[in-house]
């Protein structure tokens, strides 16, 4: 199938949409009419832009309104079809894409509809035409892909097929088995779109809310299974109307729309166990296996601070770099690396963002084939400067321009640590923790799409559905993206990401003060985490205070006795239940630089506590007043 996407996915004016979806490796592009309409320019004009970008111009939709006129205006309808005729060959295309009419006018009646096909059948195909026609979800009389198939099947013109489109079929949530029956030659293109499952009119829903594939939950991997049946090898467009991606960045959503497409045809190709024309090779996903390290860029002032932290929550220094200024901290299965070296990438990140997360570093079963599948879906491969006898760690382009490194046990990677590091004997007592729980992200509103997508077309992920939490100073959606948590060989990865559309909210003065998206806090696990938090306490750590009504209505509401709570009271401690288990929390207070710690305990429980957001969140915001930064001088102003 050919990879394609509508004008109307990106924001900007046509030309710029044009650069930026030829910028993202399309080789074609649907022009939406609007676009057209408002350019300041002729067709031939767009026509020669498109050829210059390299893109082939799939069609100009669409056309509304077309069948079933009243005799009395079907002579006007059929004049403004033979306009739009020239249009599409002063663009030089050859597609005439009808959608299901919504007139009030309108009337019914398979044949007649039909009869109105066979005649702009016959009028495209003295032009050398097609002729596609699209059944809307809230068309007037045809709204279901099957009835569009049955009206083009009896106008049975050669040059006249259907336009199916996931979202109306989905949408509608019609059945998909038909769609392997219509011959592929009469599928005259595809338009592709998920959506979260919203309580909407379908109207809404799909001018506001559609999003890439892999971004929504609609049953796509059904559509293209059926899609695959009837041997099509097409266009495959994305048609996307969504309030995000037209606040967003043009160049970026084209991105990930490419991206979108060359993950779903590769995850159909693997479903269906066949090669599918116009998927790109490339590895399978895998899973996660653990977070290997955590880097933190630090300047060679900010360091005391944040090793004074670190050995207060029970890390040791563990290891001296061999070549550059660079230690490793450790405790249980958690390694962090703290980067102060002069030069290089930690150095440059540190200089924008002051202390914070520079680099995450994943476990994977073979970080070469994790670098390739990246590499084939269009994620940006990073090379750092490597030093004698220093491992060359893989790595591509994450959030906000930190990295992203892959490592495995399998090669020379899995002694990482040992290679780039001069070993120091532990000095500090542990406290308890034993692995990383999840780390959470902090980014624009408009990007946690963009971030969900990148997750979970490269590795094998879970997501769950995202949650408002409300913050003192606005909404917070709160995303979980999961990998190699079920029969895995570590402790896989949880992720959070977190955006607001709100600028007062704690998530999004993260962004802002700190000039950007990142790792905002980072969750320790331990098995005993009253012991954990006591020992915490008297290194002299300030944990987050949580407020006494927060306990009274834990007693209330829970059955846990009450000596229990009088002990999570004193250690600020949260606590939540499901299901499958218990859950206990505590926080630290914010770091200069914004990020902050958290430590769990999880018995059977798989959630994260959102039940306890929003306490801890107005905790925090007691804290940090609205009207005063809240991130010290790390964040504002940046060395
Ligand atoms: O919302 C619309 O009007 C509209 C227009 C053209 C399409 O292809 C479509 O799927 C929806
Ligand atoms: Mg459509």
């Amino acid at each position: 199938m050919i990879p394609s996407i509508a004008t109307v996915c990106v924001s900007g004016t046509l030309v710029e949409k044009l650069e930026a979806i030829a910028a993202a490796g399309f080789p074609a592009v649907e022009i939406f009419e609007n676009d057209l309409i408002a350019f300041p320019g002729s067709p031939a004009d767009v026509r020669r832009i498109c050829a210059d970008l390299g893109l082939a111009i799939v069609t100009c939709q669409p056309f509304r309104d077309f069948e079933g006129m009243p005799q009395a205006r079907r002579q006007r309808t059929f004049d403004r079809a033979e306009r739009k005729f020239d249009l599409l060959e002063e663009l030089g295309c050859d597609l005439l894409f009808v959608c299901s009419s919504v007139s009030p006018e309108a009337e019914s009646g398979i044949d007649r509809l039909a009869a109105d096909f066979v005649e702009l059948g016959e009028r495209a195909a003295r032009r050398g035409l097609r002729v596609g026609y699209e059944a809307l979800a809230w068309g007037r009389h045809v709204w279901d892909y099957r009835d569009a198939w049955e009206i083009v099947r009896r106008a049975n013109q050669p040059n006249v097929g259907v336009v199916l489109d996931s979202f109306h079929i989905l949408a509608r949530g019609l059945e998909l088995t038909s769609i392997g029956r219509i011959p592929r030659d009469r599928i005259a293109m595809v338009q592709m779109a998920d959506a979260p499952l919203l309580q909407l009119d379908p109207l809404s829903w799909s001018r506001h809310w559609r999003c890439l594939p892999g971004q929504g939950d609609l049953n796509l991997s059904g559509f293209m299974d059926a899609l695959a049946a009837t041997g099509y090898e097409g266009v495959l467009s994305l048609e996307i109307f969504n309030d995000r991606f037209r606040a967003g960045s043009a160049r970026s959503v084209a991105l990930d729309g490419h991206r979108s497409l060359i993950w779903l045809l590769d995850e159909t190709a693997r479903r269906l166990g066949r090669p599918l024309k116009g998927a790109v090779p490339m590895p399978p996903p895998g899973p996660v296996e653990a977070v290997e390290f955590i880097e933190f860029a630090v300047s060679e002032t900010g360091r005391p601070a944040l090793e004074g932290v670190l050995a207060a929550l029970g890390f040791s220094r563990t290891g001296r770099h061999r070549s550059k200024d660079v230690a490793l901290w450790s405790q249980g299965d958690i390694r962090i690396v703290l980067n102060s070296d002069a030069e290089g990438f930690a150095h440059s990140y540190q200089i924008t963002h002051g202390t914070s997360v520079c680099a995450l570093a994943l476990r994977v079963p073979d970080a070469r084939a994790a670098t390739e599948r990246a590499r084939a879906l269009r994620d940006v491969p990073y090379a750092g400067a490597i030093g004698p006898g220093e491992l060359d760690i893989p790595a591509v382009r994450g959030l906000g321009g930190s990295l992203l490194y892959f490592l495995d046990q399998a090669s020379a990677l899995g002694g990482w640590s040992a290679v780039d590091f001069e070993p120091v004997a532990a000095n500090v007592a542990p406290t308890g923790l034993t692995h990383v729980d999840h780390i959470s992200q902090s980014m624009q509103y408009e990007e946690m799409l963009t971030w969900l997508l990148f997750y979970s077309s490269l590795f094998e992920t879970r997501k769950t559905p995202s949650q408002a939490v409300i913050d003192p100073g606005g909404v917070v959606q709160s995303q979980v993206v999961e990998s190699g948590l079920e029969g895995g060989t570590g402790q896989g990865l949880r992720l959070i990401l977190n955006g607001s559309q709100s600028h007062r909210t704690l998530s999004a003065r993260f962004v802002h003060e700190l000039f950007g998206s990142g790792v905002q806090h980072i969750a320790f696990a331990t098995t005993d985490i009253e012991a954990t938090v006591r020992q915490l306490v008297a290194n002299g750590v300030a944990m987050l205070p949580i407020p006494e009504n927060y306990y009274d209505d834990l007693e209330a509401r829970s059955d846990l006795p009450p000596e229990a709570i009088d002990r999570m009271k004193a250690l600020n401690i949260l606590y939540d239940r499901d299901a499958s288990g218990e859950f206990r929390q505590a926080y630290t207070t914010l770091l200069d630089g914004g990020l902050f710690f958290e430590i769990i305990q999880r018995d059977g429980y798989e959630g994260y506590g959102a039940a306890n957001a929003g306490i801890r969140l107005a905790a925090q915001a007691r804290l940090q007043p609205l009207e005063a930064p809240v991130f010290g001088e790390a964040g504002a102003a940046p060395e």
